[in-house]
């Protein structure tokens, strides 16, 4: 028999519980955290979590708590699972609660506005005791929770660490693969969610099969070039955590980006789409820093450059379609050839 591991999961929205969901099924004993006691006595009693996964029978071993403390008490691992924002305010929080060499990994896939800093780092210099890892793929909340076959990445500079989460999550329906290049597939997990906000703007306006699929490509090339650029394995970008998460992102309207993209292109204020969502949309904090990284580092990001200019400086979606198109002939794969 596998062996069964004491687990925790840190944050009590949509990913959060269906990755505490699929290590409850694993047989692991597994406590989530989360903010609010209605949820908490809701993931207990009722074995749902109806406002981030409605229809949903969680797994009835899972156990919620508000008590942090209690929460990741003597585990062997912890499942970070906050949004972007609030990251640094949570792990503070965790400070004296984990003990030395627990394993803690990131899901989360934003970056850390006031200091452009990725979570792994905002987890590292919280939480220096932990052994980290960070984990990210082509994963909709909605479709793991419901146990549709999903694969994802684990990245870690430790081989165990890679090991153990493995261990942890792998089961009929969720496969994991290991990676060394941590930076590469956490910003890689970042940078897709800008994408997904021009690939749901160009479905709203009924763009052709040609167009997006040029989209997406360029969209890879284009976010590829940033991140060698900023050091991280081109390789990593044509894997699941890659292209895998773009094209997921890109094209499915269970993606809380791609619906902010498809409601901006039918005409609505991205202050009333960001809010009527009531769940976290990280690509709009990431296009800001985006811009403002591609114009400091003079990194050609057309694609950023022409949906900042819709979003924030009002640009018609067809003169800045008509610039892109217009621009000097350039060479496919730029990124990866010398
Ligand atoms: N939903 C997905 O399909 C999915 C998949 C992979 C990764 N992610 C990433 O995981 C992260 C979390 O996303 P989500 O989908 O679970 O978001 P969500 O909006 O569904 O839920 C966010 C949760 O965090 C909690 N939270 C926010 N601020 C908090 C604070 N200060 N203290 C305590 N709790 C706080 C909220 O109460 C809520 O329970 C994001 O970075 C997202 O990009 C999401
Ligand atoms: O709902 P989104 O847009 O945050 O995307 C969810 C996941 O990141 C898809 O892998």
């Amino acid at each position: 028999m596998a062996k069964q591991y004491k687990v925790a999961i840190i944050g009590g929205g949509s990913f959060g519980t269906a990755i505490a969901n699929i290590m409850a099924d694993n047989g692991h004993d597994t406590c989530q955290w989360m903010r609010t006691a209605e949820r908490v006595k809701e993931v207990n009693e009722r074995h749902s979590n109806e406002v981030y996964l409605p229809g949903i029978k969680l797994n009835p071993s899972l156990r919620a708590s508000c008590d942090l403390k209690e929460t990741v008490s003597g585990c062997d691992a912890v499942f970070f699972s906050i949004p972007s924002k609030s990251s640094r305010d949570v792990a503070k929080q965790l400070a004296d609660h984990l003990a030395p060499g627990t394993i803690l990994v990131s899901t989360t896939k934003g970056i850390e506005f006031e200091t452009n800093t990725l979570m792994s780092q905002v987890l590292r210099e919280e939480l220096p005791q932990v052994r980290l890892g960070v984990m990210s793929g082509p994963n909709l909340a909605k479709e793991l929770a419901a146990r549709m076959i999903t694969g994802t990445v684990i990245a870690s500079e430790d081989p165990d660490v890679n090991a153990v989460v493995q261990e942890i999550l792998q089961c009929s329906y969720f496969r994991v693969y290991a990676g060394s290049d941590m930076y590469g597939v956490e910003l890689a997990g970042a940078l897709k969610n800008v994408y997904a906000i021009t690939a749901g703007m160009a479905a709203a306006l009924d763009c052709g099969h040609n167009t997006i699929s040029m989209l997406v490509t360029r969209s890879l090339a284009e976010m590829s070039r940033y991140a060698v650029i900023k050091g991280a394995d081109p390789l990593t970008f044509m894997g699941l955590a890659g292209v895998g998460d773009l094209f997921v992102t890109c094209t499915s309207p269970l993606s809380r980006n791609y619906r902010v993209g498809y409601e901006l292109g039918k005409g609505r204020d991205l202050n009333e789409v960001v809010a009527s969502l009531g769940q976290v949309a990280e690509g709009v904090n990431t296009l800001r820093l985006m811009k403002e990284q591609s114009e400091a580092l003079d990194i050609y990001m057309p694609l950023v450059s022409g949906l900042y200019d819709i979003i924030y400086n009002g640009s018609k979606v067809s003169d800045v379609i008509g610039s892109m198109m217009c621009a000097e002939q350039s060479r496919d794969v730029e990124f990866v050839l010398k």
